[in-house]
């Protein structure tokens, strides 16, 4: 048995909470909100984010972010990526040299396109920084629906530490050594997600839906390759399995928020209405950013970014889309 801290109390924190409990495992789970801490405490359920999920007693919630990450044998990061440098300043003086960090949360940092984990490694040098990502909704991992995911690290043995961690017969955990190409698959899919609720909201088909994953894991590809991520993880659970869950599923916030924008709503109003965080849209500018830097052709990035901040109509940007000069597929593929 090991002794857990989960710092953030959102749907994802508090699913791992419930694997990890499961597993027979001390948990704690940090809170921010100090509200969300007590109507957890209270009410064994976290009504606004896993409303019908029971949340067993021996899960303790607090908001003594000393107490959930010090003397833990690993602590997990769940937090929205907006908030993941700052909360891991707060943390740095209760880690210890070589204590294991597992980022949970989905994010490039805007300005300085920096990973999430690499945000973290530079506020809490001397912790062991590993991430968990794929195609992984709270709502069906909290109900205990088959799910599988990868684990990445630094050395093998904390990877196959943390997959023994977290593994059960309902989670399913593979490990790897590509922490890069997991980060980047898991933050740019959030990206084409929001097209992919876009062309929902406008009410076109399967065939679009179909094309946006396509185009979109090769757009993520191209870029992912280039930052050093690894093939395997595009094509693996942490690329196109987790794109395609987010294209595809009802629980997606991501794609609610492209639907509602793709019905009309603007992007701070649809975000509003969907209530939980919507991280495609604090990755889409660096996403940008990123194909600019990297000199890599990100059409549907470009085309989310004018959406989302530029006032073009996304039956326009479609249609764009849909009228670039013609191409090969694959441009790297010879005729002979
Ligand atoms: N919900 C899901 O199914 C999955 C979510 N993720 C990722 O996990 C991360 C967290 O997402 P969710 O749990 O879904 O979010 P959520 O929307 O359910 O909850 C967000 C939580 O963040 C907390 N919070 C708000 N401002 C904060 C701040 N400044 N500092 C610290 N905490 C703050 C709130 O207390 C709230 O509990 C995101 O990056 C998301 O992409 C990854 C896989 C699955
Ligand atoms: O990353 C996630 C699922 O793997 C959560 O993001 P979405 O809710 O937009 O799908």
């Amino acid at each position: 048995m090991a002794e857990i801290g989960v710092i953030g109390s959102g749907s994802w924190g508090t699913a791992l909470a419930l694997v990890l409990n499961k597993n027979g495992h001390h948990v704690t789970i940090w809170s921010y909100l100090k509200e969300e801490a007590d109507e957890i405490g209270e009410k064994r359920e976290n009504p606004s984010k896993l409303p019908g999920v029971h949340i067993p007693e021996e899960i303790e919630i607090t908001t003594d972010l000393q107490g959930s990450v010090e003397g833990k044998d690993v602590v997990v990061l769940a937090v929205p990526s907006m908030a993941t440098r700052a909360t891991a300043k707060k943390m740095c003086p209760y880690v210890k040299e070589e204590q294991i960090l597992v980022n949970v949360a989905k994010g490039i940092e805007e300005g300085t396109l920096k990973t999430l984990s690499e945000q973290i490694e530079e506020e809490i040098p001397q912790a062991n920084v590993a991430v968990l990502s794929g195609p992984s909704h709270a709502e069906e991992v909290s109900r205990e629906l088959p799910t599988t995911v990868v684990v990445g690290a630094e050395t093998e043995e904390t990877a196959i530490y943390l997959q023994k961690i977290f593994m059960n017969d309902v989670f399913r955990v593979y490990t790897s050594p590509d922490i890069k190409g997991i980060e980047l698959g898991g933050s740019l899919k959030n990206v084409i997600a929001l097209a992919a609720g876009v062309a929902d909201g406008l009410g076109y088909g399967d065939n679009t839906k179909a094309a946006l994953i396509t185009r979109g894991i090769a757009e993520i590809t191209r870029l992912g390759i280039k930052m050093g991520g690894k093939l395997e993880s595009f094509t693996g659970l942490t690329g196109i399995g987790d794109l395609i869950v987010t294209c595809a599923s009802k629980h997606s916030r991501n794609r609610k928020a492209g639907v509602l924008i793709g019905e009309g709503m603007t992007m701070e109003e649809a975000m509003a209405e969907v209530k939980m965080v919507v991280e495609g849209v604090y990755s889409a500018k660096a996403a940008r950013e990123l194909a600019e830097k990297y000199e890599v052709s990100m059409p549907i990035v470009e085309k989310v970014n004018q959406v989302l901040f530029e006032g073009k109509p996304a039956k326009d940007a479609v249609s764009e889309l849909m009228m670039r000069d013609g191409r090969s597929e694959y441009s790297n593929l010879p005729w002979d």
